[in-house]
Order: C-alpha cells, then sequence, then structure tokens
C-alpha cells in the first residue's frame, strides 16, 4: 500500500540530489563571504549541505528497525533528509517536526515535501531552532541533529526531558570540532552511549541498557 508515495520520495529525492552537484561552487562562494568574519548560516541560503544518499537510506533503516515514530530534526535546509525520514515514518506510522533558520529554504523545502507527496506527516518550523523547539512537550524517539553545531548541546540539554529510553540521537558531522566538544560531554555523562558510524561522520547516541 506504500510503495506508491515511497516512489514519489524516491523520485524527489533522486531530483533534489542532481541539483546538489552545484554545491560545491556555492560552498566556496560561501566560505569567501566569510573570510573576515565567522561563518553565517545565510551565507549558505542557496546551499543543500545535504546528507548522503548511502546516509539517508541507514536513517530510514534505523527508523524502521526501530519503530520510531516521532521524530525532530534540526536543520531542514531544502528537505533532503527530512524526506529519508519520511520514507521511515511512513512505515512506522510515524511524524516528524523539522526546524530551518532561513525562511526561504523553509520555503523550499516544503514546496519539495508536496512534490514528494508528504507533506500531510511533516511540520516545519521557522526559526531558530532554540526558539521553536522550546515549548515542545511530547516525546522524542528519535533526535536528527543536522544544523549549526555550537547548538547541539543546548538542544541536546533543552530537549532531554522529552527523551526515553529508547531514544536515538543522531548527530550528523559528527567528526566537526564543535560535534566533538559535545559528544565529549556526552561521552561524560554515565546514562548514554554513542557508536561511531560512516567514517566518525555520524554518532548515534542512545540510553545504556
Ligand atoms: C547541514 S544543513 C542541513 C541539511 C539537511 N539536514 C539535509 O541533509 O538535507 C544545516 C541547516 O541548518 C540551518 N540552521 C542553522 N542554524 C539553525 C538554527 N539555529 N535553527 C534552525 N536551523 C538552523 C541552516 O540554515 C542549514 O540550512
Amino acid at each position: 500500500m506504500i510503495i506508491e508515495p515511497l516512489n514519489q520520495i524516491e523520485n524527489t529525492i533522486n531530483t533534489l540530489f542532481k541539483d546538489t552537484e552545484k554545491d560545491q561552487f556555492k560552498i566556496m562562494k560561501g566560505l569567501a563571504k566569510s573570510a573576515f568574519r565567522p561563518i553565517k548560516p545565510e551565507d549558505f541560503k542557496d546551499v543543500y549541505l545535504s546528507i548522503t544518499k548511502k546516509q539517508g537510506e541507514f536513517l530510514k533503516e534505523v527508523i524502521i528497525e526501530n519503530k520510531l515514530k516521532n521524530i525532530i530534526e534540526f536543520g531542514t535546509s531544502f528537505g533532503i533528509s527530512t524526506l529519508f525520514l519520511a520514507q521511515g515514518a511512513l512505515v512506522t506510522n510515524g511524524k516528524i517536526i523539522t526546524t530551518e533558520l532561513i525562511a526561504s529554504k523553509a520555503k523550499t523545502a516544503l514546496s519539495n515535501f508536496k512534490s514528494a507527496g508528504v507533506n500531510s506527516i511533516i511540520e516545519i518550523r521557522i526559526g531558530d531552532a532554540m526558539e521553536t523547539l522550546k515549548n515542545y512537550m511530547e516525546p522524542i524517539d528519535l533526535l536528527f541533529l543536522d544544523g549549526w553545531k555550537d547548538l547541539y548541546l543546548p538542544l541536546f540539554q533543552m530537549l532531554e526531558p522529552n527523551f526515553n529510553k529508547n531514544t536515538i540521537i543522531y548527530v550528523d558531522n559528527a567528526d566537526m570540532k564543535e560535534s566533538q566538544t559535545f559528544l565529549k560531554v556526552i561521552s561524560k555523562m554515565k546514562k548514554y552511549e554513542s557508536d561511531l558510524k560512516f567514517d566518525g561522520k555520524v554518532a548515534l547516541i542512545t540510553t545504556k541498557k
């Protein structure tokens, strides 16, 4: 029954990945803007900065295998990773809240969710994740961290009351300096353990059983 929607998502994902081929040049332009000041998200307002297809497939499998339903994503960009999350959520009957700072990116992401036919299971919140998720009260089964890395720790701490013993926190760009600082803090907390994937580019944090 869900084969048709899965195909529609797959088609949208493939179209978007084709478009990411222009990212390299746009990243260089973004980096040039930030040569004499700290990088800002706006410097990359036209850039996908997406996870890879393999990572997306893995993310989908994690959701399905662990029957994860309540999914929160930090860092939507144009929605490639959200569409992989949606592939998993369609199987588990789950839903996604995703949040993006830059309104133009969020607008395009919403249009991509509509093209993929999954906008009914995705809520997109526009603004700083620390604000858009501040009053979030429901349980979280999967927290996908892929926004600016300096917010990984404050966001984790803000949302931690919503975790349960089976919550998975998926940390993208785990090998970046600020993510490492975050992971070091987590490693000192007895409650959690983390497992590195994709040559250390991804970390999965879970509660010790
Ligand atoms: C690496 S990209 C996300 C890529 C996306 N997850 C994917 O794989 O397709 C990071 C995104 O986080 C957004 N971002 C940065 N700081 C943010 C914040 N404070 N709140 C919400 N989004 C933020 C950026 O604008 C950017 O689009």
